[in-house]
C-alpha cells in the first residue's frame, strides 16, 4: 500500500443533497419542489421512485451525525430544500424548515464535523417553476434574497458555501434532454435556463459580499473529454463536448464571456446577452468545487444532441453500474487543468465516488472491495494533482448514504454507507471502514 501525504489540514468529509435523502417533503410547512412533482409523474423515474421517505434523514438527522463522528468525517456538504425554508419560493419564511437546518449545522459543529452548505442542489421550488423558474429573469432576484436568507441565519457556522451544484445537470437533464426535473426538452430554453442559473449565482455571490463574513463558491462537474480516434470529426466533436460540459459556466465566471463553441452547438437557440450580465456572473469567489466522476471519449454522431458527439468509452473499459468508465487520472488531469485555466485558487472534490453492484449485507458487513479500490485510485490521483501543485484543500466522498439517484431511484447505490430503505438500518460498508481508515491516517491509507 503506497503511502500518501495529503496537506496538514486537509478536509476529509462527504456529501449529500436534500432531495435525495431528506424525505418528509411537505412537513412542517414546506413547500413542494420540481422533484417532488416530477418524481410522482408516472414514469419519470425508475419503479417510480420517490423522495417521499428516502433516508428519513429530515427526521435521523442525529443520528446520521453521530454515523459520520464514528467514521472520523471531519466536514458534510449538505444542500438545503429551498421550498423547505421559502415554501413559495420568496417571501415568507417557514421557521420551522429554516430551524431543520440551523440544527443540523449546530449538531454537526457539536459533533467536530464542518458544515458546508450547497444552495441550491436541483429542487426548485415548484411555486417558482409555476412562474417561469430558470426561465425566467427574476429568478436572479429570487435566489439572492432565499439565499440572503440562509446567510443571515447560518454563516459564521457554516463557513464554506457554494451557490448552485452543477448547473450543466441542471440544464442538460431538466430543460434539454428532460431525464431531470421540470423535464423539459427544448433547444432553445436550455441556454437561457444556463444563463439564468449563472446570472442567479453572480446575484448570490454578490448578496453574499454584502452581509457574509466567510467564503462562498460554485459545484461544476467536470468530465475531460478525449477523441475517439484522431478523426478530425472526432476531435471538433470532442471540443465541442469539452465547450458544452466542462468550459460553459466557469468561463463566464472568470473570463465574462462563453466559449466560442457555443453558438455552433446551439445555432440559432444561442442568444445573445448584455454586457451588464456578465458583470453581474463574474463576481470573485473564494473557491471551487469538482465533482468529478469520470471522462468522457467523444464520437462524432450528427445525431447526438446538442454537441454532434456521442459519449463511446473505449472496448474493454471497466465500467460503473451508471455506465461510467472508471478513469482516475481524469481527476488528476481535471484539477491540474482548472488551476491553469482558472487561477490558483483553493479546490475541493466535492463529490467522487461510484455506483457499484455492491453485494448483499452477510455477517453484518457489505464486502464492497469495487468501490474501496475506485476511492483509493481517486484518492491516488488527488495527490498526484497536490503534488503537481494544485490547491486541492478536502475531498467529499459521495455518497455518505445510499439514497436517491433522481431519476434512477434507488436502483443505483454511491453510498459508503448501505441503508436499508424498508427499515432505514444503516450499515457501514467496507468502503466506509476504508475512508474511515484513510481519514485517520490523513491520507496514508489511501
Ligand atoms: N449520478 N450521480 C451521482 C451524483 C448525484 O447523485 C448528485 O446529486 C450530483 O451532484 C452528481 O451527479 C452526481
Amino acid at each position: 500500500m503506497t503511502r500518501r501525504e495529503f496537506p496538514k489540514g486537509f478536509l476529509w468529509g462527504s456529501a449529500t443533497a436534500a432531495y435525495q435523502i431528506e424525505g418528509s417533503p411537505l412537513a412542517d410547512g414546506a413547500g413542494a419542489s420540481i422533484w417532488q412533482r416530477f418524481s410522482h409523474t408516472p414514469g419519470k423515474t425508475v419503479n417510480g421512485d420517490t423522495g417521499d421517505i428516502a433516508c428519513d434523514h429530515y427526521r435521523r438527522y442525529a443520528d446520521d451525525v453521530k454515523l459520520m463522528r464514528e467514521l472520523g468525517m471531519q466536514a458534510y456538504r449538505f444542500s438545503v430544500g429551498w421550498g423547505r425554508v421559502l415554501p413559495d419560493g420568496n417571501g415568507r419564511v417557514n421557521e420551522k424548515g429554516l430551524g431543520f437546518y440551523d440544527r443540523l449545522v449546530d449538531t454537526l459543529l457539536e459533533n467536530g464535523i464542518e458544515p458546508l452548505c450547497t444552495l441550491y442542489h436541483w429542487d426548485l421550488p415548484e411555486a417558482l417553476d409555476n412562474r417561469g423558474g430558470w426561465l425566467n429573469p427574476d429568478i436572479a432576484n429570487w435566489f439572492a434574497d432565499y439565499a440572503s436568507v440562509m446567510y443571515r441565519k447560518l454563516d459564521g457556522r457554516v463557513k464554506k458555501w457554494a451557490t448552485l451544484n452543477e448547473p450543466w445537470v441542471v440544464t442538460d437533464g431538466g430543460y434539454l434532454h428532460g431525464a431531470l426535473a421540470p423535464g423539459h426538452e427544448n433547444l432553445f430554453e436550455t441556454p437561457i435556463a444556463s444563463h439564468h442559473l449563472l446570472r442567479a449565482h453572480g446575484a448570490a455571490v454578490k448578496a453574499y459580499r454584502a452581509e457574509g463574513k466567510n467564503q462562498i463558491g460554485i459545484v461544476v462537474n467536470i468530465e475531460p473529454k478525449h477523441p475517439a480516434s484522431d478523426d478530425p470529426a472526432d476531435i471538433a466533436a470532442t471540443k465541442r463536448a469539452d465547450a458544452y460540459m466542462n468550459r460553459q459556466y466557469l468561463d463566464p465566471i472568470f473570463f465574462g464571456r462563453y466559449p466560442g463553441e457555443m453558438k455552433e452547438v446551439f445555432g440559432e437557440a444561442w442568444p445573445e446577452w448584455p454586457a451588464e450580465d456578465y458583470a453581474l456572473i463574474q463576481q470573485k469567489i473564494d473557491w471551487l468545487g469538482l465533482n468529478y466522476y469520470t471522462r468522457g471519449v467523444t464520437k462524432a454522431d450528427p445525431k447526438a444532441w446538442p454537441v454532434g458527439g456521442r459519449n463511446e468509452p473505449p472496448k474493454g473499459a471497466v465500467l460503473t453500474e451508471t455506465g461510467w468508465e472508471l478513469f482516475p487520472k481524469g481527476l488528476t488531469d481535471t484539477l491540474v487543468w482548472m488551476k491553469e485555466r482558472y487561477g490558483d485558487l483553493p479546490l475541493y472534490v466535492t463529490e467522487n465516488g461510484a455506483a457499484m453492484k455492491d453485494p448483499p449485507i452477510a455477517g453484518g458487513r457489505v464486502q464492497d472491495q469495487h468501490r474501496v479500490d475506485y476511492l483509493r485510485t481517486h484518492l491516488s490521483a488527488v495527490n498526484d494533482a497536490i503534488k503537481a501543485g494544485v490547491d486541492v484543500r478536502g475531498y467529499m466522498v459521495w455518497s455518505l448514504l445510499d439514497n436517491l439517484e433522481w431519476s434512477l431511484g434507488y436502483s443505483k447505490t454511491f453510498g459508503i454507507v448501505h441503508v436499508d430503505f424498508k427499515t432505514q438500518q444503516r450499515t457501514p460498508k467496507d468502503s466506509a471502514r476504508f475512508y474511515a481508515e484513510v481519514i485517520a491516517s490523513n491520507g496514508g491509507a489511501a
